[in-house]
């Protein structure tokens, strides 16, 4: 019996998204199945705002940057009446399945909506955060690395030519995947990360320490600090007074902001989306639901929801050990 699958995009949007709906779209027409994309995330269910996907809607898409359903924060679909107000709605389109493709927010808007609605449901890790718990890594987030360390390069050119000092502040909301391999691949100085930051006074002891060793050995040289957003009590700028201060040299804060989040995706995230997206194709009309696939050593995974959320991800070890040994303690 053919089949009606849902996709939409949710929460902040990743590089790849694009890719993955086209990838569901053209594995969804192969299976012979209708396909429809909910528009402006949750907003879209609320309103029954969709439009019907064929082969050609998604043509000359996979290197779009961006979602072509658009993407949506929606703190109304969190209220009990909206969430059944969405079901109603999957019920009078007679959706067999919805696939939602975001962050961990929106898989609890999909764990919040399967109260309610009996159809199956499916998650695709796509954040450039990569703070998702059961997958190794999400759509977006390669790109967003490398936006990144493209940016720092940028900045340690000038920051050379000058033997300056240079705050760049990088995304992550709390989560210093992000941080932590942009820093290392741009080969950064110092890296200030969520699941290290011990506290102000410590942090500021480390770079001074690091920086007077460095100065008494190599002269003035330039030095990038990588600090993770939503992490400095009183913010980037703050930061950048208290260093100018203690290193008696003008810092200059850069927030890379939203620029992470644009462009067009890196292979790695056009394969993983593509990937996933077939795959979920493949699980629709199975009784299998209420789970997110990702993938791990390079096999998909299936993962409950709330399993993607209850602990926290923590660090790659390796990368770790390797960032503390070439930059933050380096010259302790
Ligand atoms: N507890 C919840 N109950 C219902 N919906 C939620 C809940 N948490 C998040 N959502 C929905 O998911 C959306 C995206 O979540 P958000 O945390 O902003 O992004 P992301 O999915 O990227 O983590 C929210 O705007 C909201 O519509
Ligand atoms: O675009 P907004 O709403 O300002 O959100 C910014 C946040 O979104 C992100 O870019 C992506 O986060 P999510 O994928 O979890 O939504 C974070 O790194 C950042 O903290």
């Amino acid at each position: 019996m053919t089949k009606k699958v849902a996709v939409l995009t949710s929460g902040g949007d990743a590089p790849g998204m694009n890719a993955c709906i086209r990838a569901i779209v053209l594995a969804c027409e192969r299976a012979d199945y209708s396909v429809l994309g909910y528009m402006h995330g949750f907003n879209g269910l609320l309103h029954q705002e969709y439009r019907l996907l064929d082969g050609r809607s998604v043509h000359n898409l996979i290197q779009q940057g961006g979602t072509m359903l658009r993407s949506a924060r929606c703190k109304e679909f969190e209220g009990r009446e909206e969430a059944k107000r969405a079901a109603d709605n999957l019920r009078q389109l007679e959706v067999d399945t919805l696939i939602i493709i975001g962050g961990d927010g929106s898989f609890r808007g999909a764990v919040h909506l399967s109260q309610f609605w009996e159809g199956q449901l499916l998650g695709l890790p796509g954040t450039i955060d990569n703070d998702i718990q059961g997958t190794d890594v999400t759509i977006g987030y390669h790109t967003a690395i490398e936006t990144a360390v493209t940016s720092i390069d940028k900045v340690r050119d000038t920051a050379d030519s000058f033997e300056r000092i240079f705050l760049v502040e990088v995304m992550g909301r709390r989560a210093g995947f992000l941080g932590l391999n942009a820093a290392l691949a741009s080969a950064a100085d110092y890296v200030i990360l969520p699941e290290l930051f011990e506290s102000e006074e410590q942090t500021l002891e480390a770079i001074m320490q690091q920086l007077t060793k460095r100065r008494r050995e190599r002269g003035d040289v330039s030095y990038i600090i990588v600090l993770a957003e939503n992490l400095w009590p009183k913010g980037v700028n703050d930061l950048a007074e208290q260093l100018t201060k203690l290193t008696e040299s003008e810092v200059k804060p850069v927030i890379l902001g939203h620029v992470q989040r644009g462009g067009s995706p890196v292979s790695q995230d056009r394969l993983l989306a593509t990937r996933l997206g077939a795959y979920a194709v493949s699980l629709v009309g199975s009784d299998i639901s209420g789970i997110m696939i990702g993938e791990c050593h390079g096999k998909p995974v299936k993962v409950p929801l709330p399993s993607t959320w209850q602990k926290r991800k923590p660090l790659d070890e390796f990368t770790v050990s390797t960032m503390e040994s070439l930059m933050n303690n380096r010259y302790a």
